[in-house]
């Protein structure tokens, strides 16, 4: 089995557990579901540099990233470093993410945040609300072309933006649909874990221009933003290469100045 079956093998488990000890209901009685989201879609048209930034422990391809991580610190460390928007993993089991990392990241920012996270049901877009994102994320490979509608829809409903994430043309077009706000394409290959900047350049082509297009993983350079740009993305998902220092947010301010 590879890592994104395994992943979501265990979501699903994680999910049902999840609904048994807190039932929609009482996720909608919090006060941020009812809060009107800061989109990152528009931030990223509106940015000349479109840097949406990551908070990561550890991953499945790299191992631990960074555990001494404050995750309200970071998140004002990228808000100064004037990021479009700041993606927040939520997943314990192979990211060291949680919910409570989302809440943190909410209470000390006003930025998007994207809620990171592997969606194989609508209780996790409810729950993504009620926590405090303005974005989810929905990945294309683990998702029927009717459970994009359905979920991307609901989210919409929300007040959510949507980002949908591809590795290739298949997975893009069963994917275009109106309810999408962002495209992503992701260069890590989630088999192999090589990443490739080509797959963005590659499918840009065949991304209609109605989706604000988002290159994800393996950036790291100045250069790679610049080459991306002429292929049309206007937005760049940096996780790695900043929370591997010690300051992200004071590695993200550096790159960010140096790129405008
Ligand atoms: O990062 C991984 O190892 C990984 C493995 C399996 C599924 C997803 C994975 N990463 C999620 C991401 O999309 C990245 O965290 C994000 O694009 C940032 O990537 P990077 O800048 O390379 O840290």
């Amino acid at each position: 089995m590879d890592i994104l079956n395994k992943i979501v093998a265990d979501k699903y488990k994680e999910v049902d557990l999840k609904k048994s000890l807190l039932p929609v209901a009482q996720l909608e009685q919090s006060v941020l579901f009812r809060r009107t989201r800061n989109s990152l879609a528009s931030a990223l048209q509106n940015s000349s540099t479109g840097i949406i930034a990551e908070h990561k422990r550890r991953s499945p391809s790299k191992g631990t990233i960074n555990q001494n991580t404050n995750v309200g610190q970071v998140a004002i460390g990228y808000q100064k470093a004037d990021v479009c928007g700041m993606s927040v993993l939520t997943d314990i089991k192979y990211f060291g993410g949680s919910l409570e990392d989302l809440q943190l990241a909410r209470a000390s920012v006003t930025m998007p945040l994207l809620r990171k996270e592997f969606i194989i049901d609508e209780y996790q877009i409810i729950e993504a609300k009620s926590n405090g994102a303005d974005v989810i994320l929905l990945i294309a490979a683990v998702l029927s072309k009717e459970e994009i509608k359905t979920f991307s829809e609901l989210a919409k409903s929300l007040d959510l933006d949507v980002l949908l994430e591809v590795h290739n043309e298949e997975e893009l077009h069963k994917s275009i649909m109106p309810s999408l706000d962002m495209l992503g394409v992701n260069n890590r290959n989630l088999k192999t874990f090589e990443v490739d900047l080509d797959t963005s350049k590659s499918l840009a082509k065949i991304i209609p221009d109605d989706f604000v297009k988002v290159s994800e993983s393996g950036i790291s350079s100045l250069e790679a933003i610049r080459d991306l740009k002429q292929f049309g993305y206007e937005g760049f998902l940096i996780g790695e290469n900043f929370m591997k220092t010690n300051n992200p947010g004071k590695s993200a301010k550096e790159f960010i100045q140096k790129l405008k």
